[in-house]
């Protein structure tokens, strides 16, 4: 009887929802990597689930002029790429990343073009919002996003991490802001975003102005990281677990979910909650909440229902 209740309740609106995303391009098939990156590599290890990986080994997974580019084309096809529920992302190699390329940064920002100092300043800012979003994509990508972190992150490595949505690490993990090192502040993110995921205003600080290392213990404790894995197979075998049972779910559910977390942490309860009633006065005529309720009153899980791409 239940079921019919809930059956009722949406079947005036089944067909109202078509998704709004554009053209998809896939990105891999299962395993191997195709796309045309030279600093990432991008594979699909299941279905739904797109793995990015940092792909400069040799160079410790350093952030040079192409990466920052890249990121952005990478994730932009992530967020309309209807086969992609859910991305994992890590390095690869022996650490997850030493931050900036030490080598490569010198033309863009310690030589900026411009007739003079006001240009100059222009060209700079240009490069610095540009760096920017490198990192605010994994943000606005609709998908949420897996961060599994194993040995260094170090300076640009905190600002990556921190616009991703779940991070997990290895027990030899480390991280650090390491910017005041090199003589500037933190500019692409970790200052903006840090406060938000470890709650502690002290620690941040104490973190961004002293440089110092971060083990994965207080990784942990301080809420940086959710999990700590004991190596790195156990950790990819931990992250692979968690995006199935993201995948498994209504993408309509999870990327509504993720969307509204990204503007409720930037908005006041009575803003997000507006934004919240808006968003669903669409989506809850999906299809898949008569599913999911349906799947729920028969005892069965997730995994067992099917729904549409998005
Ligand atoms: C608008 C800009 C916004 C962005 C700001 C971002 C700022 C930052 O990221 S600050 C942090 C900068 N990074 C560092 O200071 C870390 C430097 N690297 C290291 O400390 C060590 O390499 C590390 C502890 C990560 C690993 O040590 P390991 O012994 O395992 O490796 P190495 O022998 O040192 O390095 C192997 C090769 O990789 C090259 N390399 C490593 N890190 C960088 C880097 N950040 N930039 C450029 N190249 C790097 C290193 O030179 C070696 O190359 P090769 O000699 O050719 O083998």
């Amino acid at each position: 009887q239940m079921s019919f209740i809930i059956r009722s309740a949406f079947a005036k609106n089944r067909g109202l929802w078509s998704p709004v995303l554009g053209a998809v391009r896939t990105m891999s098939s299962a395993g191997d990597s195709t796309s045309s990156f030279t600093t990432l590599s991008v594979t699909r290890p299941a279905d739904s689930i797109t793995h990015v990986e940092l792909n400069r080994p040799e160079k410790r997974n350093a952030m040079s002029r192409a990466f920052w580019s890249e990121m952005v084309d990478c994730f932009n096809e992530i967020a309309v790429d209807a086969e992609c529920r859910v991305v994992i992302f890590s390095g690869a190699g022996k650490l997850f990343t030493s931050g900036i390329d030490l080598m490569d940064m010198a033309s863009d920002i310690l030589q900026p073009e411009g007739d003079d100092q006001a240009r100059v300043s222009w060209n700079l800012r240009r490069v610095i919002t540009k760096y920017q979003e490198t990192f605010s994509v994994i943000e606005k990508c609709p998908k949420p996003v897996i961060v599994a972190v194993h040995g260094p992150c170090i300076g640009g490595g905190v600002d990556l991490i921190t616009a991703c949505d779940i991070r997990l690490c290895t027990q030899d993990a480390w991280f650090q802001v390491k910017e005041v090192d090199i003589g500037l502040a933190a500019d692409v993110g970790t200052l903006q975003r840090l406060p938000n995921v470890i709650g502690s205003r002290s620690l941040v600080s104490e973190l961004a102005l002293t440089a110092r290392k971060m083990y994965s213990d207080e990784a942990k404790s301080c809420g940086l990281v959710s999990r700590v894995f004991p190596d790195k197979e156990a950790m990819m075998a931990g992250a692979l677990e968690m995006a199935g049972e993201i995948a498994a779910r209504s993408p309509v559910a999870v990327q509504g979910t993720k969307i509204n977390l990204v503007y409720s942490r930037d908005h006041g309860v009575t803003e997000g909650l507006n934004y919240m009633a808006t968003w669903n006065m669409s989506m809850l005529q999906t299809h898949d909440l008569m599913k999911s309720a349906q799947a729920a009153i028969e005892k069965k899980g997730p995994k067992e229902v099917i729904f549409s791409k998005l």
